[in-house]
């Protein structure tokens, strides 16, 4: 790959510090792709003396960082001094944090990333700052907008056992069923069957949709979403010609047997569809942004602020997304 991926800072009081830099020790023992994390390199450099990581940190920008990733890690400057410590976030780094995602959506539209990997950002700390998207996923989105023209974006979980889709995203549970309608599930399905196809080489993804209720209704009698919303966009998407069953009782399409039947679940709220994955493959699983003109990847776990700075977070799902990022890139080339 010619083009190194983008990658953020997160929140700098969390493990997006602690990880980067282990994944950049692992890199030739896994043959990860290059990378380069924008940021501040005297920060990132303090936090490696502070975790007793033998890291050196070269700055640069991204046109080098390929050339310097097997001896250094490329740190591109944002122009934001960080000072956070460790478990202990406050708002003075939401500009930091902000700007490098802005950074990197700018340096993979401009062609000098080839993808754009983000690091866990504390939401309620920037919202304290100010920030007034829910989380990455949508304020990509209105980075990415073309024209006024904000695309939809589509959250998925990725792993090797199972890959998930929540249909509405980051609201109350109260307001995601108010959300839910059939045309927000047909354009999610659609994004989701056409990414799988571009970025996945699935030919012709097998979906599965979920219920909302207990049982999937109980036949209207435990709710009525399933026979109102959620099977006549089936029916739209079946009549369309992609391969859609549903709506499936959400407690029993997750064992063994039944994953073996569709490529991606997609259900009806955050929840239903993260814990299934969170559960089964928190270490590999990774958090894709579809729908957008780019690819975004991010580890599928938080800031885990109570290990931050202490030497014992798990840099695999940082790895999985580094290396999703570049399967897909070069499966899109
Ligand atoms: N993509 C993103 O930016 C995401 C950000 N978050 C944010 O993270 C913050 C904390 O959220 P939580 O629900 O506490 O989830 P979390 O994922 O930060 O932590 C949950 C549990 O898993 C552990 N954990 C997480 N990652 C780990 C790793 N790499 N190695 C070892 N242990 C790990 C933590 O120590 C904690 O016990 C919130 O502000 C949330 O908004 C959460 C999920 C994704
Ligand atoms: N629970 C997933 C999550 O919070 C990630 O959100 P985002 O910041 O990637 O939009």
């Amino acid at each position: 790959m010619s083009k190194p991926l983008a990658l953020t800072l997160g929140e700098p009081a969390g493990i997006g510090p602690d990880i980067t830099l282990q994944a950049w020790l692992r890199r030739t023992e896994l043959g990860l792709p290059a990378f380069y994390l924008l940021g501040d390199p005297g920060f990132i450099s303090q936090r490696a003396a502070l975790l007793g990581l033998d890291v050196p940190v070269t700055e640069t920008h991204p046109g080098q960082a390929v050339e310097i990733f097997s001896k250094a890690l490329p740190v591109v400057p944002t122009g934001h001094r960080v000072t956070a410590q460790p478990g202990r976030p406050d708002v003075t780094s939401a500009e930091a944090t902000i700007g490098s995602i802005r950074q990197a959506v700018l340096d993979v539209k401009a062609g000098r990333a080839s993808a754009v990997v983000t690091n866990p950002i504390a939401k309620a700390i920037l919202y304290r700052a100010g920030f007034t998207h829910p989380g990455h996923t949508e304020y990509l989105a209105e980075l990415a907008a073309d024209g006024g023209v904000v695309p939809q974006p589509v959250m998925m979980l990725w792993s090797p056992t199972l890959a998930v889709v929540p249909v509405t995203i980051h609201v109350a549970l109260r307001e995601a069923i108010e959300q839910l309608t059939s045309p927000l599930i047909t354009s999610t399905t659609r994004i989701v069957a056409a990414s799988l196809r571009r970025y996945f080489g699935l030919s012709r993804p097998r979906i599965a949709l979920s219920g909302l209720n207990p049982h999937a209704g109980e036949d209207g009698t435990m709710g009525t979403e399933e026979d109102t919303i959620i099977a006549p966009a089936i029916a739209t998407l079946r009549n369309a010609g992609l391969d859609v069953q549903g709506p499936l009782p959400a407690d029993t399409m997750f064992h063994d047997a039944a994953r073996k039947t569709y490529d991606c679940a997609i259900c009806m709220y955050h929840d239903q569809a993260l814990i299934p994955i969170k559960t089964l493959a928190f270490d590999e699983g990774v958090n894709v942004t579809l729908g957008l003109p780019f690819i975004r990847t991010s580890p599928d776990h938080g800031t885990a602020f109570g290990i931050a700075g202490k030497g014992t977070a798990n840099p695999a799902s940082l790895i999985a997304a580094l290396r999703l990022a570049a399967r897909m890139a070069s499966q899109a080339a």
